[in-house]
């Protein structure tokens, strides 16, 4: 697990961004995992702005959502499909047709799972996998006691993710308490994951997922395992690592070694 920390927010998302550009013009046709909530929203901006100038583009993409609540309709403004069409699709250049977002309203979502994961093995498999973190230290919407090994399913939400995620909902408003998540272990086949985290908010999970146990109280733990995983973060989310130092260390000499191989 490589842990690159950064000053603020701003750098994560380019840093980010960077990664995503690169495999654009070294795979036009990639497969990506993509994310919702607050913190990948620059990185998005950042691609978007890449993408108006023709700097990449996403005509051969195709993508794949992490997770959708249930029993949202996809033009309802809270499920992930319209923050997905909103914030980043209809500003890029993607078929949507090639976007996909769990089916949230599907009739039978134990169908909809499973076909949800011969979609993504039929497009080969994800190039990277973008993940945000919850505070419990849920990716998708596996939450705290999700299996290590599972795949896309429906997951019931913890009290704790239900309250974070309530700033989005009116007063009034139904909020899901269920969605459909990729699995841990769907997650676990991306060839690359890309993790943002940024606020202090976010310090006890981004500690325990890179010190803690392999464990399945903290599901994004289990990235420890995973053979290509970047976890790039703000000074703020970082704040609870034992030796941030040492991953500045090695991250200045991965740059290092970067330019010399490039030169
Ligand atoms: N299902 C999503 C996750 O995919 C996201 O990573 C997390 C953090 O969201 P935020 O980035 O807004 O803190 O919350 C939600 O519950």
């Amino acid at each position: 697990m490589k842990v690159v920390i950064l000053d603020d927010a701003d750098a994560v998302a380019s840093y980010g961004a960077d990664i995503f550009r690169e495999q654009l013009q070294a795979k036009p046709a990639s497969v990506f995992g993509l994310a919702t909530g607050s913190t990948p929203l620059k990185l998005y901006r950042e691609l978007i702005e890449s993408n108006q100038q023709g700097d990449i583009s996403f005509s051969e993409v195709r993508s794949f959502n992490l997770d959708e609540y249930m029993d949202l309709p996809p033009e309802h403004p809270q499920s992930y499909r319209y923050f997905m069409d909103e914030e980043f699709f209809k500003h890029i250049d993607i078929d949507r047709s090639n976007t996909h977002v769990p089916p949230g309203n599907a009739d039978n979502p134990l169908t909809a799972c499973r076909e949800y994961e011969g979609a993504i093995a039929a497009a080969g498999g994800i190039d990277i996998q973008l993940l945000g973190i919850g505070r419990n230290g849920h990716i998708g919407f596996n939450e705290p006691t999700s299996c290590l090994a599972s795949r896309t399913r429906v997951k019931t939400l913890t009290e704790e993710t239900i309250a974070d995620n309530a700033r989005f909902f009116s007063e009034g408003e139904t909020q899901p308490q269920l969605s459909i998540t990729m699995g841990i272990g769907t997650i676990m086949e991306a060839r690359l994951v890309v993790l943002l985290a940024t606020g202090e908010s976010k310090a006890e999970a981004i500690k325990a997922m890179v010190e803690g146990p392999v464990s399945a109280w903290c599901p994004a733990s289990a990235l420890q395992m995973h053979p290509a995983t970047v976890v790039i973060v703000d000074e703020a989310a970082a704040s609870a690592l034992s030796n941030p130092e040492f991953f500045k260390h090695i991250e200045r000499h991965n740059q290092a070694l970067l330019a010399r191989i490039k030169a």
